[in-house]
């Protein structure tokens, strides 16, 4: 299998994020895709390259212009008001206020955004970019006829929507395949979201559509990130009616629970039909993940693989969170080797 990476991730390292009423150094770290790497070459999972560009097409078909345009000169705006530390939002369009697009900066940060965990670096636009383009490399090796391939994918993508970003994310980077896939011809794209948390962006992307099947298995947002959607009855809207499938589980939540969970999943997705299949591959799922509350353990990813394998779709790994950074390679390549069936 295939590992599209790029060292362009270690441009966004942000100074922190608030934690217990602290500012402490961000989970979501450059060191995350070394360890991962390091896996991939010391399982030999197979080569590891360099992604190719596409430019901002296929990224312009999921995410807005006003947005892609905030992205892009945010850092610059922020620097010419003579900042040098990190910008953050603080002001967001909740409810009773007025959702209008403001001229101000500050103010886009805020309309853009619906938490403060997607803070914007100097090197943040380049790294998001690259990332997009690691996803769209993986899924030109699906397109060229390879079964399965490995998105080494940082920043992370599955929080961020067609216009607001949050969670360590900022472009859908598994949103962009899943467009490109359908744009190349595919009828039906099917995602798997197997990240311990919601992945509230992708859901709001396809939610009134058929074309594209997502299924999350998560923390519910009863008590957990991003705790405003990601509940059993958001099934989808309109044509997407049936075709959104959140599976919230419970605190402490082990193999036996999670795993029952992946088989409603995958029988849901067999029944669709797609003619690919994309993992948003976060391990945070992981018994010692610092932010996470479910249970699973580094054998269970090998299962995990397995399962998913079973489904004999081509399969693209995009990866996402996961912040046991010590485990997260030989969980997230458990994974690949359990779906290459080491
Ligand atoms: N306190 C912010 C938590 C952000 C969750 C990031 C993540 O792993 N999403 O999958
Ligand atoms: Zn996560």
């Amino acid at each position: 299998m295939l590992t599209f990476y790029s060292d362009d991730h270690r441009l966004h390292h942000a100074q922190g994020e608030m934690v217990g009423g602290e500012f402490k150094p961000c989970f979501e770290m450059p060191a995350r895709a070394d360890h991962v790497l390091a896996r991939v070459r010391e399982r030999d999972i197979g080569e590891v390259l360099a992604p190719r560009d596409f430019g901002l097409t296929p990224i312009a078909r999921i995410h807005t212009a006003d947005y892609l345009d905030f992205l892009q000169k945010a850092w610059a705006g922020w620097a010419a008001q003579g900042n040098t530390a990190d910008f953050l939002p603080g002001v967001f369009p909740a409810r009773h206020l007025r959702a209008k697009r403001p001229n101000d900066l500050y103010g886009q940060y805020g309309f853009h955004s619906f938490d403060c965990f997607a803070p914007i670096t100097a090197g943040t636009w380049q790294a998001v970019y690259s990332s997009a383009q690691v996803a769209l490399s993986g899924q030109a090796e699906i397109a060229a006829g390879a079964h399965s391939a490995f998105a080494l994918c940082r920043p992370p993508g599955h929080h961020a929507s067609a216009d607001v970003m949050g969670g360590y994310c900022y472009l859908n980077n598994v949103a962009i395949v899943a467009q490109a896939c359908l744009d190349q011809g595919a009828a039906r794209v099917a995602i798997l979201d197997v990240d311990y948390h919601h992945g509230n962006g992708t859901q709001s992307i396809f939610y009134d559509r058929d074309d594209v099947f997502v299924a999350n298995i998560h923390g519910s947002p009863s008590f957990e990130y991003p705790h405003f959607l990601g509940y059993a009855d958001e099934a989808g809207a309109g044509r997407g009616e049936g075709f959104n499938l959140n599976l919230p589980l419970a605190a402490g939540s082990a193999w036996d629970i999670w795993g029952a969970a992946l088989e409603t999943a995958c029988q849901r997705i067999a029944a669709y039909g797609p003619d690919v299949l994309l993992v948003s591959l976060g391990v945070d799922t992981y018994q010692n993940d610092p932010i996470s509350s479910f249970k699973l353990d580094s054998p269970d990813y090998l299962r995990m693989g397995e399962r998913i394998a079973a489904l004999g779709k081509p399969t693209l790994f995009v990866m996402e969170g996961g912040y046991a950074v010590a485990e997260i390679g030989i969980n997230a390549v458990n994974v690949l080797e359990g779906f290459q069936g080491a």
